[in-house]
């Protein structure tokens, strides 16, 4: 089986996030995607809604497709915090499907992120030599981010380039929604209502979730 590992804050899941897993899934083959939700520890992020609630909503989402489906292996970890990291994430996973090809699946940015030192220190990818050396990804264009570039720039990215590494996919179809500027809409009164599915909307609207952030 190949399987993708979706890992996201998902504050909350957009219907972005569902529309990019499913082009995935299709353009690389893949036999499932998991949603996996990091916990509201993490070092580098401030989250704005409990790991519960993200779980829920997630859970509302996916509910339909039998290929997606969550897992809560980073919001399940004790004292969270530098458990948390990619390379420890996909270890687990590696070991949970022995028999499967394992995917990370990440957008554009965050791609650009990993080697970047301009990006703050706190905000820096943990072991990433290792996590890259040792894993396959799956890239989503994203922000008209030239993918070939941020690699063929990163050193660390470039040599670990054997064709196999990194499988990059561009839709064609640029839909930008992010969690950010949902979150945006529910504080601000506006109506993010057909940006994420209905029951995920309700879910937020009945729990009063977003309004202060
Ligand atoms: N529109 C998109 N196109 C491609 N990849 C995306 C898109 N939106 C999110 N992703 C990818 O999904 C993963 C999780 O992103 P995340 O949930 O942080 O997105 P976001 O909506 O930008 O969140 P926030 O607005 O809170 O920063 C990342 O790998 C990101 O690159
Ligand atoms: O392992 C790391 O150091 C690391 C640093 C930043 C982000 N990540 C992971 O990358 C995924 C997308 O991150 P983000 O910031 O878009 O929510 C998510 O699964 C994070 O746990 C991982």
């Amino acid at each position: 089986m190949k399987i993708g590992i979706y890992g996201s804050s998902f504050d909350p899941i957009t219907n972005v996030h569902l529309w990019t897993a499913s082009t995935v899934l299709h353009q690389a083959k893949l036999d499932k995607v998991i949603f996996l939700p990091c916990a509201s520890n993490r070092a580098d992020k401030q989250l704005h809604t409990e790991d519960e609630h993200r779980w829920n909503i997630i859970q509302l989402a996916i509910k339909d497709n039998q290929v997606f489906v969550a897992d809560d292996y980073e919001i399940s970890l004790r004292s969270g915090v530098g458990k948390q990291y990619t390379l420890y994430t996909m270890e687990h996973f590696k070991s949970k499907f022995p028999n499967d090809d394992v995917f990370f699946i990440m957008g554009a940015d965050v791609l650009r992120d990993i080697d970047n030192q301009d990006v703050p220190v706190h905000r820096r990818w943990r072991m990433r030599e290792k996590l890259i050396h040792s894993n396959k990804f799956i890239i989503m264009a994203r922000d008209g981010i030239d993918m070939t570039k941020v690699i063929s720039k990163s050193p660390l990215l470039r040599n670990h380039d054997d064709g196999s590494r990194f499988h990059l996919i561009d839709k064609g179809l640029a839909m930008e929604i992010s969690s950010s500027y949902i979150r945006q809409e529910f504080a601000l009164g506006g109506e993010p209502r057909y940006l994420l599915p209905e029951a995920c909307y309700q879910y937020i609207l009945e729990h009063d979730l977003y309004r202060h952030t």
